[in-house]
């Protein structure tokens, strides 16, 4: 404890008289300062307040203070107070005892720390005299290096096997790395641990669990990994970059530490180790270790750390696997509940067979709803004991298909339900291997309601919804197919178009539910005349077309006329007893045309004719119906630039009173002269213009053209009389006809009595609740009204006496065979008397006879016209003739 100095040698033993001892002591003495000298140990005496009175040292750089300057002082004024204050310990001891071993003190010595174990005795210096003690220093820093080595490897042994434990115990990183920390500074003897992963967003390796003394240094810390940078340079960079332990055994004096030197040296750290942490290879993070001794990891510390490092990095391993196996375990789970919910939930029917003897093992719920049998009913029985297949044929063909393909897609079967009936199915199947059997899993697809739904589709596609005959689209699929059976075989075929007469007026009058009734009977009854083979198909509203297979002109005259006389007989729908004819046109294959729509057209034309004509017949087409056709056409196109070029212009036929003979009124009466087709009569251009609509125009023009005009002539002091307009159908039903009609007499300055407007008996009943408003509607506005060809429709007596009409006009049909047929003269007499009781007047048409004029003179006929009196005049022609004129006689 106190320096020998070279100069001055050890004291304690040295021959305090030597003149006193003998030779023998002298030599005892010598050998004895030998042995001392010999010993590495230091000697001192002191005494009871630790004062040094001697000390015997051979080793002066094991002593604190120069050898001089140590006796005479005490303990306290040499050592630092820890080693100071356990050497007066001793001494107090060695004082009560007489003896005290074993006490260690620790000094910093230039040389570097040493260790020093105490053994003190008691030295009794004689009665009176103050006691002593001999002390003896020996230096133990080896051995108590060792002792700490020991321990430090204990400790971290201790760190190991808590790791260990907590690896077993654990099941997450989260849950293990603060456990980690906890057990390297409890147990391991570190002063603070922790664990740093990489923040993928900042790329700072960023503490996620720590533990000890010094956390505070984590806070704000700033390690990346990047070679680059100082602060990647540290051991937790470096290992987490290098994948390798990184070991700074003198933190604070170590270079590549310049980033937190002025942090860590508040900390104390001396030691810091970083340690990487993988998963399955791949850098996780780091385990960073601080220590507050230099050089605290020798190898064998190393070692051990690098062993709890591993372990970290298995048990991370085996966390990933973990998770891996629970992703996989719920994964299997899902998709086990996925199946059983598939399987239970299915709409289908699902089933499961084993091969080998055809067991039902499985069934769901679909296969219940489908089939009727509960799963406990089916299940161990094979589909035989059940009879579930209506056909043997569909099970056979099942198994063909899985022996020789394995499976089967969308095989079209038959069950028979648990109640007897049969389901139509879907079915797909295919071999599985469920739970180490072979099985046949098989689902099906209830295709009933499809099956209903299609044939209702079908249904709807191809037959008539009202009278279930076969549609058009019915109609041509049938038609191809017996024309090519004409065609190969060398005959021709018919096509007729037949169209109820009037039907509007029964839907009109009577509303559609009995027109809809009327259609069925209709229907029912062409039915019932047809051959075997022949189609009857409804096209949409009262027509049809009858399809003749092998049919010549003559088949199919016999079979028109058989037609209208089944038509003959009335038909009765409640209390309604209806006459119903047809207009039929025939067009033959393949002399007419050599496809559907052709035919269908040309029996049309055909038809047309017949509706033109008479009614109640029938004709072939022709190729001149075909031009009459075309030239409908051409005059529908002509038409539209008609008014624009001014190529219309109007007639006046005077209309004379049979009481006096004077002209009472004119009916205007259009006229078309056209520069390519010349004069085209009304009859043939206003049933066109009526088809395309133009007549809405054309009729305006009239109105104005006949209004402005007799206001023009009772400007210029005509006789005042009436101007009679033609309506037609389509202007009468115009929702604008009496705006229209005001409107035009209001501009022309024409006051509303000089017009009448002429309507037919059609017309008016077509629909006759509106027709009714209208003419009371007109009629209130002073406008006259006057129904034209009377006597040609069904007019309603109950409704006629309703028509706010001033004038029935007779159609020239009749007036035309007065001389003749006594059923016309009988007609215009009831006409004339229906008129007057009504209290309406009666104009006759087509007069031109003398003998027309009388008879209908003598009737009480109050007005006519005719060609007797005059044709339809020019405006300058009439202005002459109401000039000229004088009485009719
Ligand atoms: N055989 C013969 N015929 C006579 C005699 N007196 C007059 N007629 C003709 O008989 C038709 C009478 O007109 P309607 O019955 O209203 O029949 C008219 C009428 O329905 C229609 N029509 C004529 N002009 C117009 C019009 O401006 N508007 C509308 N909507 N239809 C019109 O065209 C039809 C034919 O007109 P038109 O060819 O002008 O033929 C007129 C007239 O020229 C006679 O004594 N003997």
């Amino acid at each position: 404890m106190l320096p020998s100095s070279p100069a001055e040698p050890p004291r304690l033993a040295a021959p305090v008289n030597p003149g006193a001892c003998s030779a023998e002591a002298a030599s005892f003495e010598r050998r004895l300062l030998a042995i001392l000298d010999t010993l590495p140990d230091a000697l001192f005496e002191l005494d009871l307040d630790g004062r040094y009175l001697d000390y015997h040292s051979p080793r002066a750089d094991l002593l604190a203070v120069p050898p001089e300057t140590l006796l005479g002082k005490t303990v306290h004024e040499v050592m630092p107070a820890i080693p100071a204050d356990a050497c007066m310990a001793a001494l107090q001891e060695a004082n009560t005892l007489g003896f005290s071993t074993g006490r260690l003190i620790e000094l910093r010595l230039p040389a570097g720390h040493r260790w020093f174990e105490l053994s003190i005795s008691r030295k009794s210096n004689g009665a009176g005299r103050s006691v002593s003690f001999i002390v003896l220093a020996r230096n133990v820093t080896q051995r108590v290096a060792s002792e700490h080595k020991l321990q430090r490897l204990t400790d971290l042994y201790a760190a190991l096997s808590q790791c260990n434990q907590a690896i077993l115990r654990c099941t997450s990183a989260a849950e293990l790395f603060p456990i980690i920390c906890a057990d390297a500074v409890n147990y391991g003897g570190m002063k603070m641990a922790w664990i740093g992963t990489l923040n993928a967003a900042t790329g700072l390796i960023v503490p996620v669990a720590s533990s000890g003394e010094g956390t505070a240094y984590l806070q704000d810390i700033l390690i990346t990994p990047h070679a680059n940078q100082p602060s990647g340079q540290g051991p937790v960079g470096t290992a987490f970059r290098e994948a390798r332990p990184v070991w700074f055994q003198d933190f604070l004096h170590d270079p590549r530490a310049q980033a937190w030197r002025a942090r860590a040296s508040e900390f104390g750290w001396a030691s810091v180790a970083g340690l990487p942490l993988t998963c399955h290879g791949a850098m996780y993070g780091v385990l960073s270790v601080y220590s507050g001794t230099v050089n605290a990891f020798d190898d064998s510390a190393q070692a051990l750390l690098l062993e709890i490092a591993q372990d970290i990095s298995f048990a991370l391993a085996r966390f990933a696997d973990e998770r891996e196996r629970n992703r996989v375990q719920m994964a299997l789970q899902d998709s086990e509940e996925r199946y059983r919910r598939v399987f239970h939930t299915s709409p289908d029917s699902v089933n499961i067979n084993r091969l080998s003897d055809g067991l039902y093992i499985d069934v769901n719920e679909g296969f219940e709803r489908l089939s009727g049998w509960t799963a406990d009913e089916v299940i161990g029985k094979t589909s035989q004991e059940i009879n579930i297949w209506r056909c043997p044929a569909d099970r056979h063909r099942l198994k063909r298909a899985l022996n020789r393909d394995g499976h089967c897609y969308n095989m079209e079967v038959e069950f028979c339900r648990k109640d007897g009936t049969v389901a139509t199915a879907l079915m797909s199947a295919a071999l599985v291997r469920f739970d180490n059997v072979d099985c046949i899993l098989s689902m099906t697809r209830d295709m009933s309601d499809i099956r209903l739904a299609q044939e209702r589709i079908n249904q709807l596609a191809h037959f008539d919804q009202l009278t279930g005959l076969p549609n058009r689209s019915q109609l041509q699929e049938r038609f191809e197919f017996v024309r090519q059976l004409a065609q190969r075989n060398g005959e021709s075929l018919a096509l007729m178009f037949l169209d109820l007469d009037h039907f509007k007026n029964v839907n009109d009058t009577l509303g559609h539910t009995i027109g809809d009734r009327l259609l069925v009977q209709v229907s029912q009854r062409l039915a019932g005349v047809l051959s075997a083979g022949d189609t009857l198909s409804r096209m949409g509203g009262d027509e049809f077309i009858l399809l003749l297979p092998s049919a010549t002109e003559e088949s199919a005259s016999q079979m028109a006329l058989k037609v209208l006389s089944v038509m003959a007989e009335p038909f009765i729908i409640d209390d309604h007893e209806l006459v119903s004819t047809l207009s039929i046109g025939i067009a033959l294959y393949p002399h007419d045309g050599d496809d559907f729509e052709t035919l269908s057209k040309n029996a049309d034309i055909a038809m047309y004719r017949i509706k033109r004509s008479s009614h109640n017949n029938f004709c072939f087409f022709t190729p001149e119906m075909q031009s009459h056709s075309a030239r409908r056409l051409q005059l529908s196109n002509a038409l539209y630039f008609g008014l624009t070029r001014g190529e219309f212009l109007l007639h006046y036929q005077p209309q004379i009173s049979l009481q006096d003979g004077h002209m009472v009124g004119v009916e205007a009466l259009i006229r078309w002269q056209h520069p390519e087709f010349g004069a085209v009569a009304p009859s043939e251009f206003i049933p066109i213009a009526e088809d395309s609509g133009q007549i809405l125009a054309i009729g305006e023009w009239v109105l104005r053209t006949a209004v402005t005009q007799m206001k023009a002539w009772l400007d210029a002091g005509m006789k005042p009389m009436v101007m009679s307009v033609n309506l037609s159908t389509v202007q009468f039903r115009h929702p604008d006809l009496l705006a229209l009609v005001m409107q035009t007499l209001q501009m022309a300055g024409l006051p509303a009595q000089y017009l009448e407007l002429e309507l037919t008996e059609a017309m008016a009943m077509d629909n006759p609740t509106a027709a009714i408003a209208l003419m009371n509607q007109l009629h209130e506005q002073g406008v006259r009204l006057s129904i034209d060809d009377f006597g040609t429709g069904y007019s309603s007596l109950s409704y006629l006496k309703k028509f706010k009409v001033s004038k029935l006009k007779i159609d020239q049909s009749f007036v035309r065979d007065i001389g003749d047929d006594k059923d016309d003269r009988a007609i215009v007499t009831a006409v004339i008397n229906l008129a007057s009781s009504l209290g309406m007047q009666t104009i006759a048409e087509g007069v031109e006879t003398p003998g027309q004029l009388a008879f209908l003179r003598l009737q009480g006929c109050d007005e006519a016209q005719g060609y007797y009196f005059s044709k339809p005049l020019p405006v300058d022609q009439l202005e002459a003739f109401a000039k000229t004129m004088t009485a009719v006689p």
